[in-house]
């Protein structure tokens, strides 16, 4: 642990933020800021556009009560709808979702370790679906708890693009106590073990914010990894 030179004590830090360094926000919740480099973020973007052009297009996903979600999204591996996986997209155009790559696979164990300081527990992950989501200036993700998986294993969570406000909750509902935490491009936020089914959400995206040197002109991506459980 160093001492901070006086006068040099918010290095890093956004103005009246919180320091950018790796933080556990609950058991099994840690943010590692900066964690993607720009190339690896331009990589990833560049798949998530192919994957958003098909077989099954990006779209804001319909709800049962009949309204849309703000967000648009384009799974792989497993299509999610509200509220289960399905091989097929049958809400959208019916095709089957791309194929989950062994390279995302290796990422995902790859953050997993990092994130736990595990090696063990980064090795033993073996992500099979995931959502991407796009951002516009008018997304929002209201409180919810991934649990449509039938596993326990992490979450692994990439952001690119403008900065949003994270919202981690508790595991009850979706009220507080919560934490709010800044994703920037690059950033990765793993939850997992008692925080596995914590509620979460998006309640703000800073337009503008993100470098397009990362492969966006503007918006927020998300990919959330996950293991589904399911055959
Ligand atoms: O965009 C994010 O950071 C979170 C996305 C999310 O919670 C989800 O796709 O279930
Ligand atoms: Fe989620």
């Amino acid at each position: 642990m160093t001492t901070p030179l006086p006068g040099f004590e918010g290095l890093g830090a956004p103005a009246g933020g919180a320091p950018r360094v790796r933080r556990q926000l609950a058991p099994g919740a840690v943010h590692v800021p900066d964690w993607l480099d720009l190339p690896a973020q331009q990589e990833l973007v560049a798949a998530c556009r192919e994957w958003a052009r098909g077989p099954v297009p990006i779209r804001h996903t319909k709800l049962p009560r009949g309204g849309v979600m703000s967000v648009q999204t384009v799974c792989i591996g497993w299509h999610w709808q509200p509220y289960a996986y399905t091989r097929t997209a049958d809400d959208v155009n019916g095709a089957q979702v791309a194929a989950f790559p062994d390279w995302m696979v290796e990422l995902g164990r790859r953050a997993v370790t990092e994130a736990y300081g595990d090696a063990a527990a980064g090795g033993g992950y073996t992500p099979d679906t995931a959502l991407i989501n796009f951002y516009d200036e008018a997304a929002r993700l209201g409180m919810h708890q991934d649990k449509e998986e039938r596993s326990g294993a992490p979450v692994v969570s990439l952001s690119i693009g403008d900065t949003c406000v994270f919202r981690f909750g508790n595991t009850e509902n979706r009220a507080k106590p919560y934490t709010d935490v800044e994703l920037r491009s690059g950033d990765l936020f793993v939850f997992g073990g008692p925080s596995r089914f914590a509620y979460h959400g998006v309640p703000k995206v800073y337009p503008g914010s993100g470098d397009p040197a990362c492969g966006l002109r503007g918006g927020r991506l998300n990919i959330t990894m996950r293991v589904t459980g399911l055959g």
